[in-house]
């Protein structure tokens, strides 16, 4: 039974639920999980993520990822909690909070710095185990693998969520929001890349709430999660897609990736290729940005990284649409899932990039008229307001799908997201939160917000 990254849940549930029916005579704990599976998506089981890093051990990751294994181990332990929960002491607290909608986790009170760094990561620890719990998940079935990421994402949000905080409890809890206070907010989103058309939305539907009630510090963060989620949602109900964002089984999809140059688009495919060939789907990658000399062969070494075979023609001023043609011919003949598609981020002008893009849709559009065919714009979350302005272009020709937001690592203020949904109303598919081949999961609104906004 194989992991769907993309679905974030088993590729066949059915198979999952009758394993884990067969195993409910055993604890509490396991009995419990098979109660949650009814009702919830299938997820990880300790095994399976424990099958997962085996496979993926060789494989580079952070620098955080790599300090976390040192400090624990992947194995289940004899009660079938996972060993990180248990040393961590994440397990009480998980249970003592399971039926809490808003988790408070326990501030840091200690001084010493060993000590501390201790704390804040069996901190982390607690904290994303929590929000995967809070979606449904049992201890028992929350991987050690997607708790490092959450980590990772709640790290990169770190400096955004202390100062929107900070200035949160100096202005909450005190009735209507005065002009000071609301000045002072407006200019903390403005800060965060949040841009002037989620800013004023979330101002004024926050100076409304909070006219009608005084909000204690607790439910004006629980309100702002709301509207932050809200924000984000928006432009999947109004495009009417559907939130997961997979690749189509035992069919072709191809996933056109477009963006300005350095936005991450050779990385976020190898990183895709990846989860493809993690998730059990046979993954291809063409070379299509053949402007620059040095991208075909930066592909390939994350082509090599991902175990991905890459098309590429080696020959100057080659034409990237060919490349496509033959890459979607071999996709065909070899029955392939995932075609992942490098396109140039720059050329000698913007009209040059859009007609080569149009190109390339239309030979995609001729010469795989059945095809999943999805177009992804990648953006530079730490440009801000700048990566946006650059990605309009790109919204008018690309027939996009979607948006994968990458460097919300480095010095993003994360705010941008929120731009994102409200400006270019479009749904944001994955992030990237590091440089590594396992830096890249799908995007949750849940997760972005209790990263943004959880203490
Ligand atoms: N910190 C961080 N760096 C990233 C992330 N994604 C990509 N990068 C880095 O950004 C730089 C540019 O990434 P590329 O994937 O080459 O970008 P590109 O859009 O393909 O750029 P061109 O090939 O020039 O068109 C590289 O140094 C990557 O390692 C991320 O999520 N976090």
């Amino acid at each position: 039974m194989v992991f769907n990254w993309f679905r974030r849940q088993f590729n066949d549930q059915q198979e999952k639920k009758e394993e884990q029916k067969s195993q409910s005579s055993a604890s509490p704990e396991e009995v419990e999980a098979t109660e949650e599976e009814e009702t919830t998506a299938s997820e990880p089981t300790p095994v399976e993520a424990t099958k997962e890093e085996e496979t993926t051990a060789n494989e580079p990751t952070p620098v955080e990822a790599t300090e976390e294994e040192e400090t624990t181990t992947s194995e289940p332990t004899p009660t079938g909690t996972p060993a990180w929960l248990q040393q961590s002491g994440g397990l009480e607290k998980l249970k003592e909070s399971a039926i809490d909608d808003t988790p408070e986790p326990e501030p840091v009170t200690e001084t010493p710095t060993s000590e501390e760094t201790v704390t804040t990561q069996d901190e982390e620890t607690t904290w994303s185990a929590q929000v995967l719990a809070n979606q449904g998940r049992t201890p028992e079935e929350i991987s050690e693998e997607e708790i490092s990421w959450l980590k990772q994402l709640r790290r990169g949000l770190g400096k955004t969520r202390r100062n929107f905080l900070n200035q949160l409890k100096a202005t909450v809890g005190k009735g209507p929001l005065n002009e000071e206070a609301v000045m002072e907010i407006e200019a903390l989103l403005l800060q965060a890349d949040v841009g002037i058309e989620a800013t004023d939305y979330i101002v004024e539907t926050l100076q409304a709430k909070m006219r009608e009630e005084a909000l204690p510090l607790e439910s004006a963060i629980a309100y702002l999660k709301e509207i932050v989620r809200e924000i984000l949602e928006r432009p999947f109900q109004e495009k009417n897609t559907p939130i997961t964002f997979a690749p189509e089984q035992d069919k072709l999809n191809i996933w056109l990736i477009t963006g300005v140059n350095g936005a991450g688009k050779t990385t976020t495919i190898g990183k895709l290729a990846h989860l493809g060939q993690k998730s059990d789907y046979t993954c291809l990658i063409a070379a299509a940005d053949t402007f620059r000399a040095a991208a075909v062969e930066q592909v390939k070494a994350w082509g090599d990284r991902a175990n991905t075979e890459v098309v590429a023609n080696p020959g100057k001023n080659t034409d990237p649409a060919a490349v496509v043609y033959d890459a979607i011919s071999k996709a065909q003949s070899k029955g392939t899932e995932l075609l992942l598609v490098d396109t140039a981020g720059r050329l000698q002008n913007k009209k040059n990039l859009m007609e080569e893009l149009g190109k390339i849709r239309k030979v995609i559009d001729k010469k795989a008229p059945d095809a999943n065919i999805e177009s992804l714009l990648v953006i530079d979350a730490s440009l801000g307001q700048n990566g946006l302005r650059q990605a309009e272009a790109f919204t008018e020709v690309a027939r996009l799908s979607g948006v994968v937001l990458t460097k919300l690592d480095g010095s993003s203020k994360g705010g941008v997201a929120l731009a994102i949904s409200k400006q270019l109303n479009l749904p944001i598919r994955f992030i990237g939160a590091g440089e590594g081949i396992e830096d890249l999961r799908p995007f949750s609104s849940y997760e972005f917000a209790e990263a943004l906004l959880s203490e």
